[in-house]
Order: C-alpha cells, then structure tokens, then sequence
C-alpha cells in the first residue's frame, strides 16, 4: 500500500525540474500512471523517487472524488480505519451492457488532471498533455462514454411520441418547474414503482417528470468500516422523497449473473471481497411472469455500490423507475425518510436467507437478523 499522500502544499513542488527528476521518465509516467490500478502503482513506486511522487499525489487524487468528475459533486473517500485510500473499480454513472469488445471495462484512466497540473499551468509540457482544462470523465474517459451511448440503444426502445400525453409538459409551476399531468409521484415512489417522463416526451430534462435522470444532486461521502467495509454516506441533511441515487452497473443475462454470483460466493467465502450483484424481480400485472433485471456493479458501477445492508430496511427505498418510451427500467434510491448530514445510506438487501451460515451482518438494528440476505441466482 501507498505511504500517506503528500500535503497539498507540496504538491506543486513535484514539478520535475525543481525536484531534479527525470523529465522524459516524467512526461511519460503523467500518461500512463492513471491507467493503472492501486496494486501496480504500489508496485511501480517503490522502483524511482519520480513515479514514487507522482503515484502518491495519484492516489491524492482517486481519493477525492469517486466518480471520477462523471457526477455533479465530487464524492470523497474517508478511512480512519485501516490503510485503503479508496477502493478502486470502473466507473459509470447509469447502467451499460458489457461487451469484449470494448476496452473500457478492462481500464479506466482516473487522475490525469492533477498530475498535468504538477506541470505547471504555464508549462509547456503541460499544455501539450492536457490540451483545455478538461476534468477526468472527459479526458479519461471519452471513449467510455462514446461506447456507452452506441451500447445502450441495443436495449431501449423508443416508441411514437404519442405514448405520453407530456406536449403539455411545459406548463411552468409557481416554483419555476416545469410541471407534467402524467407525474405519479404521489404514492407510486413508496411502492417502488415511478413513472417518468422519458425518450419518447418532448420535454427536457428540466422537466419536473425527470427527478432520477439529473444525476447526484446530494452531497455524498464514502466511509470505511472496520466490519462492513466502505459504506455510503450523507454528506447533507436529505429530505425524504429526494432522489438520492441509482444503481449503475453491467446489465447481465440471467446467465452471466448466475456464472458470476458463483465466483462471487467463491471469494467472499475467502474473505475481503465485496460483490455488488443485485438482481430485481417485477412481478407482471398478469402475476404468472416476472421481470427479472441484474445489475452488477462489482467491477463496473457507480456509488450505490457502497450501499450497506440494513435488516430494519435502511433509510432508502428501491424504486423501479420506467421511463415513457425506455424499454428497461432502472432501479434508482430515494430517501424513504429524511437523513442527517454524516448518516450511513443504507437498505435492506432482501428477506431471503437460503445460507444460514451467510456472511455475518453489523447493521446495527435492534432487529438484525445476524447475517446478510442469500438467495440462489
Ligand atoms: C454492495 S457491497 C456494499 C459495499 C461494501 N461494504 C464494500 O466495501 O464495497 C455488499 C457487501 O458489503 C458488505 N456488507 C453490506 N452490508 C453489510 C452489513 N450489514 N454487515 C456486514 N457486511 C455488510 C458485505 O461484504 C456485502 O457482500
């Protein structure tokens, strides 16, 4: 593991010519060390006083924001616990579906802005490497999200602009939203169904209709725990009913996530591994078929990849959300009560426990039933 990161202070002094440091190693290093994972940059520092620098102002970086600039807020790591800076993995702010084909899930480069900045703003070899002054998700990742979009459209269909009655969406309320007559807010949310406005409305995404497409709009922080792991937090106050999240990750075949879940049990069973595989069912109104959804976000996902079990239900619910026009729905989070500033995001995992020598749970609820939910894939 890295030493502890540098001050802040310091970090403008690793420029390679006040440190008498190899330059071309240098410029060389700014390019590649982003690509790498938390075990090869350990691995590659011990090996020069350069890249031993640069790796540690790297994981500086990684360590201050999780979603790699791809959400509206950065979303900080804290450990006071043990050695992790952060936990590493590929980031994607909505679901994709995984193809060999596409580098993107092998690597994602996480941190090149602060180590061009190390150049100097007017450095000419900082110029050249960054070019404008773009943040990680659109210089790191710019195939990635190219990739996605062509990806997605193979699962969401978009029907005639006429399966919502939403042209009258732009009926503007006193609080300045746009407002829109097909809304179910009321009482849908707390039965884990939404309806939003989607591809096939004419309205933006400013309309009222949209509250899980704009993103994260809450302060977030990520903390470690010394039994769970890291755990999801609230970083400000959260009104019950806000949009807190959705669950971003691989969209698997019921195939693919049953091979996977069996590699997952393998590993846990061998300890420090976390798996985030969630499957959802919907039951269909016919009550004889049933949606069946895997998200996995274990390698590939976004924050709620944090989020703990809770055996009392946590304080978010786990809403369906169907978008007009969308083929698939997309399982989003929302405060199901309102949520001090520094409280752990938690929900419940599900009521089935076919291990009963599961992983042990520490939800901490009076009610906890001692291990963690388990069913067969
Ligand atoms: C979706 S991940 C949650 C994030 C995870 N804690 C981490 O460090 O990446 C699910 C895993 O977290 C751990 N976990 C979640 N809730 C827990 C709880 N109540 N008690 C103990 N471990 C828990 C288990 O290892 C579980 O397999």
């Amino acid at each position: 593991m890295l030493p502890p990161p540098p001050k802040k202070s310091h970090l403008k002094e690793l420029a390679p010519e006040s440190q008498g440091l190899n330059q071309p190693l240098f410029q060389c290093a700014v390019l590649i060390l982003p690509w790498l994972t938390p075990q090869e940059l350990a691995t590659i520092s011990l090996t020069c006083k350069t890249l031993h620098q640069l790796a540690r102002s790297l994981t500086l970086h990684r360590s201050v924001d999780a979603s790699r600039s791809f959400e509206n807020l950065p979303i900080p790591f804290h450990n006071t616990v043990d050695q992790y800076p952060y936990a590493y993995f590929i980031y994607t702010p909505s679901q994709i579906i995984p193809s060999p084909s596409f580098p993107y899930l092998q690597r994602q480069a996480w941190g090149p802005n602060s180590l061009l900045s190390q150049l100097g703003p007017n450095s000419s070899q900082g110029q050249a490497l960054s070019g404008s002054s773009s943040s990680d998700a659109e210089m790191g990742c710019a195939y990635f999200q190219q990739s996605r979009v062509a990806d997605f459209s193979m699962w969401v269909s978009v029907v005639g602009e006429s399966a919502c009655v939403c042209e009258r969406c732009l009926k503007v309320t006193e609080d300045n939203v746009i407002g829109c007559p097909c809304m179910e807010l009321e009482g849908a949310e707390w039965m884990g169904i939404l309806s939003e406005c989607g591809p096939s409305c004419r309205c933006g995404l400013e309309c009222g209709n949209r509250p899980s497409q704009r993103g994260i709009r809450v302060q977030l922080k990520i903390v470690r725990d010394i039994r769970k792991g890291w755990g999801l937090y609230a970083a400000q106050w959260i009104q019950r009913g806000q949009f807190v999240c959705e669950y971003a990750g691989e969209l698997l075949t019921t195939k693919e996530a049953r091979r996977r879940q069996q590699i997952y049990d393998e590993l846990a069973s061998g300890g420090h591994f976390s798996s985030a595989l969630l499957v959802v069912r919907e039951h269909l109104p016919s009550g004889k078929a049933c949606l069946r959804i895997n998200i996995d976000a274990t390698r590939v996902g976004n924050v709620a990849r944090f989020i703990n079990h809770s055996c009392d239900g946590g304080n978010l619910s786990t809403v369906l959300v169907r978008s007009s026009g969308a083929l698939l729905p997309r399982l989003c989070f929302f405060a199901s009560e309102d949520i001090n500033e520094d409280e752990e995001l938690t929900f419940s995992y599900g009521e089935i426990r076919v291990r009963p020598k599961g992983l042990k749970c520490f939800c901490g609820s009076s009610c906890c039933l001692g291990t963690l939910p388990s069913e067969h894939t």
